[in-house]
This record gives structure tokens, C-alpha cells and sequence, in this order.
């Protein structure tokens, strides 16, 4: 469904701001500092995990300075809607992890399922090892833990760097939670 002018702006004008863009630029430089320290010199396979994975990878990437390839994997349990179903997967490159020292990245770590079944498909498929890292971790309890985690925020339905609102704002720079009025 696509969102008219009007309602897009009353949308982002009800929510509210939890990470600003430096807020944002400068948790990147900390997990970047984190993953040279964990991968540089291992040739790691960065797998992004599609959809909302697509602006961390591309923030997080030319901070990395060290020899790595790109790949991605998309599985999804959201799809434009406000709460997670059955995990659907559009593209597993399993024959890509076999022997590779893998780091998952993806935007956001909520109830823990999507990165919960991602490591354990790495591992299916035979990673050497598999390190994850998110953007944005929700206060709240999850199935499983992230190794690198970018900024902590309050447990509410976020949009902005990678993550959407009704399939828009993934463009939006920072994290912001949407009004309760509009879930
Ligand atoms: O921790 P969880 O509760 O499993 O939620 C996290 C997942 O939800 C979002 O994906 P979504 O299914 O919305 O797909 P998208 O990346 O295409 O937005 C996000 O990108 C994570 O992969
Ligand atoms: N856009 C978006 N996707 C999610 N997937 C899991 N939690 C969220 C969230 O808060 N916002």
C-alpha cells in the first residue's frame, strides 16, 4: 500500500526521535572498531540480511578496513506488517558458507528469531565460524544474543536505517519509534 504525501509526513512528524543521525555514525565507528578487532585477517564472507540488513552493511562496509567479500541471505517474518510470523526464505546461499568465516549483519535484533534461525542455517551449511552483528538491539528479552550490537533502545516499532514503517522510511537516518496512534 502505498502512503500519500500527507500521511507520510504526519507519520514522521508523531514519531519520536530515540537515535539521532550522529548518534547513529558514531555507534557505526564502535562496531566497526569491534569487527577489525574479531575479523581482520580472517577473510571473513559478510552475509547482509535482506531487506532491512542493506543500510548497515552499506554504512558499516567502507569502515572496514580489511579483506572480506559480500554476499546476502533473505529471510523475512515481518513484511511491511508491525508483528513477526513464520520466517519465509527467499535466498539461502549455502553452498557460498561452506568453510567461511561468516559475519550476519542485520538492522535490527527484536524477538530474536530472524538472527536465531540465520546462525543456525550458517552453521547448517557448514560455516568455519559465524559472528553477528546488529545495528539496533530492543530492550527486551530475545531467543538469542547478538555479538555486536550498535545502540539499545526502549522495546517499540522502530523505522529509519534499514528498518521500515509500511514498507517506507528505511531511507530515514537514525532510529525512530512510530506513535502509538499509528500502529
Ligand atoms: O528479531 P526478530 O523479531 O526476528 O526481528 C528482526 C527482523 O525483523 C526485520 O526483518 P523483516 O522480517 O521485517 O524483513 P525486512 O528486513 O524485509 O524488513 C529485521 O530486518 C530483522 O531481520
Ligand atoms: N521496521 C521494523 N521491523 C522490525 N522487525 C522487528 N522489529 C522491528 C521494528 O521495530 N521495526
Amino acid at each position: 500500500m502505498k502512503l500519500d504525501a500527507i500521511e507520510y509526513a504526519a507519520i514522521a512528524g508523531r514519531a519520536d526521535c530515540l537515535v539521532t543521525p550522529a548518534e547513529m555514525d558514531a555507534a557505526l565507528d564502535r562496531m566497526a572498531g569491534v569487527l577489525t578487532e574479531r575479523l581482520a585477517g580472517k577473510d571473513p564472507l559478510v552475509l547482509c540480511v535482506m531487506t532491512g540488513g542493506i543500510v548497515v552493511t552499506g554504512l558499516l562496509l567502507p569502515r572496514l578496513h580489511f579483506q572480506l567479500r559480500l554476499d546476502y541471505l533473505h529471510a523475512s517474518r515481518y513484511r511491511g506488517t508491525t508483528s513477526g510470523g513464520e520466517i519465509v526464505w527467499r535466498y539461502r546461499p549455502s553452498e557460498a558458507i561452506r568453510g567461511e568465516h561468516i559475519l550476519v549483519l542485520d538492522d535490527v535484533l527484536d524477538e530474536g528469531v530472524t538472527l536465531d534461525q540465520v546462525i543456525r542455517a550458517c552453521h547448517e551449511d557448514g560455516a568455519a565460524s559465524v559472528l553477528s552483528a546488529v545495528l539496533v538491539e530492543k530492550c527486551r528479552p530475545h531467543q538469542c544474543e547478538a555479538d555486536v550490537v550498535g545502540v539499545r533502545v526502549p522495546n517499540r516499532y522502530l523505522y529509519g536505517d534499514g528498518l521500515d514503517y509500511k514498507n517506507y522510511f528505511r531511507n530515514a537516518h537514525g532510529v525512530f519509534a512510530v506513535a502509538d496512534e499509528d500502529l
